[in-house]
């Protein structure tokens, strides 16, 4: 049998030997497309990044395609686009520079592009809309396309898992639904896709779970909430920024 892509079991995750998680475990098999959702602060990242081995797991396991995550090498078979990009960041790279660094785990700093480098990174600005863009400086780029950028830069590796850390937030509309088609290829491909979300819009229909973060537990696994209140209302877009008051309830009351 086909090992899980995900396994977290009993994991209490924290920074500086304070716990955010306690005792979490979360599954996550081939071809799903898992949400990880919740208020700001509840540890959604956290989860991720212990997923992946970028936070310390103090207490429990981890596992990557079946090999416990600490002997893991195989960071090919993983594509991860963190929460922010940083990129205004003045390094003079374009965007087709950014993708193509995507392919370094595959061929190697030494290995000159080969074909099918070129190719996968061709596909990849293309699945994000940003073809016509591929010769400017990310840094022209708005928020939202240096967002596609990093999502293009993780589908050329060619994963089979990808995980993204709010790929949507502060994203216009235009772009969340590039990239909503991007992700439905993907997952078509038989690709497999952990995001941590605020509001789902677009990406909804291509959710096949949802976990609920909550009081450093996971509170909920399973079918995607509806979300409540105000939020529920017709052609609600969740515009405002991260803000601390975001109630739990939004998620939980499920
Ligand atoms: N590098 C770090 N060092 C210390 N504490 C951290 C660090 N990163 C996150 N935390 C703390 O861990 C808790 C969970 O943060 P995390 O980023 O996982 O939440 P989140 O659910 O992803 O939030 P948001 O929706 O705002 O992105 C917060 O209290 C945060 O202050």
């Amino acid at each position: 049998m086909t090992p899980p892509v995900i396994e977290i079991a009993h994991a209490t995750v924290g920074y500086d030997g304070r716990p955010v998680l306690r005792d979490v475990s979360l599954t996550v098999t081939a071809a799903e497309v898992v949400a990880v959702l919740g208020a700001n602060g509840s540890g959604k990242s956290t989860l991720v990044r212990a997923a992946l081995g970028l936070v310390p797991v103090g207490a429990g396991s981890v596992a990557l395609f079946g090999t416990p995550q600490r002997r893991f090498r195989q960071w090919h078979r993983i594509g991860y686009v963190p929460q922010r990009l940083g990129a205004g960041s003045g390094v003079p790279a374009t965007v087709r520079e950014v993708v193509a660094s995507g392919r370094l785990a595959r061929r190697g700093v030494l290995r000159p592009a080969g074909r099918a480098d070129r190719e996968a990174v061709a596909a990849a600005l293309d699945a994000v809309g940003l073809t016509d863009r591929a010769g400017d400086p990310v840094s022209t780029l708005s928020g939202g396309q240096q967002q596609r950028t990093l999502i293009a830069r993780a589908l050329a590796g060619g994963p089979e898992l990808l995980v993204l850390d709010e790929p949507t937030a502060g994203v216009d509309a235009a772009s969340q639904e590039a990239f909503s088609s991007a992700l439905r290829a993907f997952r078509d491909g038989g690709g497999t896709v952990l995001l941590v979300a605020h509001e789902l819009g677009p990406l909804r229909p291509l959710i096949s779970r949802a976990v609920v973060v909550h009081q450093g537990g996971i509170a909920h696994d399973g079918a995607v909430p509806e979300p409540a209140g105000h939020h529920a209302d017709p052609g609600h877009e969740h515009v405002h920024p991260h803000c601390d008051e975001e109630p739990a309830r939004l998620w939980t009351g499920i």
